[in-house]
């Protein structure tokens, strides 16, 4: 593979975005859930985790240590293509880096989200704010080209850098007896009719839960053999948020942490593969409430750390971007199982309240 991101102008990361003070957080809210029939007493309870943190989410924060470890592995190559960096929710938004894009010259986008699986949440709605980000600057005659890097949660690379972060934090395990120790992978849960529709549409679905369960055996799979232990892995989720009466994946993570403390077990290492930093689900729904419900059972609660800016998280995503390029220019690029089309196909994680344009894919 050639180590060049032509025909790319430019890298984007695009990313859910965060309140950086205090009064940024219920426009950032109101933004979040717009059109959504989320309850205003969940809105309140969210702002809430915000203000327990001085009203700044470390999510912006992470993502300009993210460039700027990109950069770095991008001059480690020699390839001289700037990273630009667009919110759906919160400034730098990405219109605007759309703006800029094109007046510093560049026609050609290749986007990166902040999001590794597959699902509306986590594809296909970021794909619409591409369509209308387009279709705003537009309108101001501002003509781009973009291309999106397909879901890399199932890169064997995403799957090398949360095992080592896993197998590192279990190193630090005292000598707690297998049967005493859960290990938990915690994703963000989604309403399970978002999960049924998770995928391709060939009737199969269950994309984002599947992805997760991939990931999570493997995981569980190769830190046993690594540490020669017998642990057991299950897939558990958190920050459910919408009416009680519609259904989101389950078990919540605290639930499962008292059921655990009920059958014995004193330790639960909790791994956040569905996220890929610590942002405010990470450090308010698991180290601080998950966080209590361990205290209150008396279970130890060992947090590994997402994958952030690990070198090897870094190295896969700068090889993601590489292999996209190659693939524009028509060459042959890595297989691997369970790997996703860079263009999604049509129906492909769809928009469950209304169908919206959305780039980067065949519908
Ligand atoms: C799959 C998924 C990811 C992972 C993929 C990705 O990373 O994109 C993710 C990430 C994030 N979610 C975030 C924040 C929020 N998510 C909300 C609401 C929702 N999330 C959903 C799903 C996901 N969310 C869903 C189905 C809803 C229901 C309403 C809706 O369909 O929109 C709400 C509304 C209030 C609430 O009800 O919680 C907030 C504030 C932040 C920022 C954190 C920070 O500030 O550090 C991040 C990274
Ligand atoms: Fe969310």
């Amino acid at each position: 593979m050639q180590n060049t991101l032509d025909p790319y102008d430019a890298v984007l990361l695009l990313s859910f975005g965060g309140p950086e003070a205090p009064e940024e957080v219920m426009p950032f809210l109101r933004r979040v859930t717009a059109g959504r029939g989320i309850p205003d007493e969940r809105l309140e309870q969210v702002g809430e985790h915000y203000h327990h943190f001085g009203g700044r989410s470390p999510i912006n924060d992470q993502n300009r240590a993210l460039i700027a470890a990109l950069r770095a592995e991008l001059d480690a190559r020699e390839i001289e293509r700037p990273v630009l960096w667009g919110n759906r929710n919160s400034p730098p938004f990405l219109d605007d880096a759309l703006r800029e894009a094109h007046a510093a010259g560049h026609r050609r986008l290749l986007v990166i989200t902040t999001s590794a699986y597959s699902c509306y949440s986590s594809c296909r709605q970021y794909r619409e704010n591409l369509a209308d980000a387009v279709a705003a600057v537009a309108e101001e005659g501002i003509e781009l080209q973009i291309d999106k890097v397909g879901p890399y949660a199932p890169r064997p690379g995403f799957a090398a850098a949360n095992l080592g972060r896993v197998v590192d934090a279990m190193r630090a395990l005292d000598g707690a007896p297998d049967d005493e120790v859960a290990l938990l992978f915690v994703t963000h849960s989604i309403p399970t009719a978002m999960d049924e529709t998770a995928g391709p549409g060939d009737g199969e679905g269950h994309l984002y839960q599947r992805q997760h369960l991939a990931l999570a055996s493997a995981i569980t799979d190769e830190a046993n053999r690594i540490l020669g232990r017998d642990l057991t892995g299950e897939l558990v989720f958190c920050s459910r948020s919408g009416p009680p009466s519609q259904p989101w994946l389950e078990p919540d993570v605290n639930d499962r942490i008292e059921e655990l403390a009920a059958a014995g077990t004193t330790t639960v290492v909790v791994a956040p593969i569905g996220f890929v930093s610590d942002h405010m689900e990470v450090v308010y729904d698991l180290d601080t409430e998950a966080k209590e419900t361990a205290d209150r059972v008396g279970v130890e609660l060992v947090r590994v750390p997402t994958v952030g800016t690990d070198g090897r998280f870094v190295t896969d995503l700068v090889d993601a971007l590489v292999e996209r390029a190659a693939e524009a220019r028509g060459e042959a690029v890595p297989d691997y199982e369970g790997r996703r089309p860079s263009v999604c196909e049509p129906g492909c994680c769809p928009n469950l309240r209304q169908a919206r344009p959305a780039l980067c894919g065949r519908d």
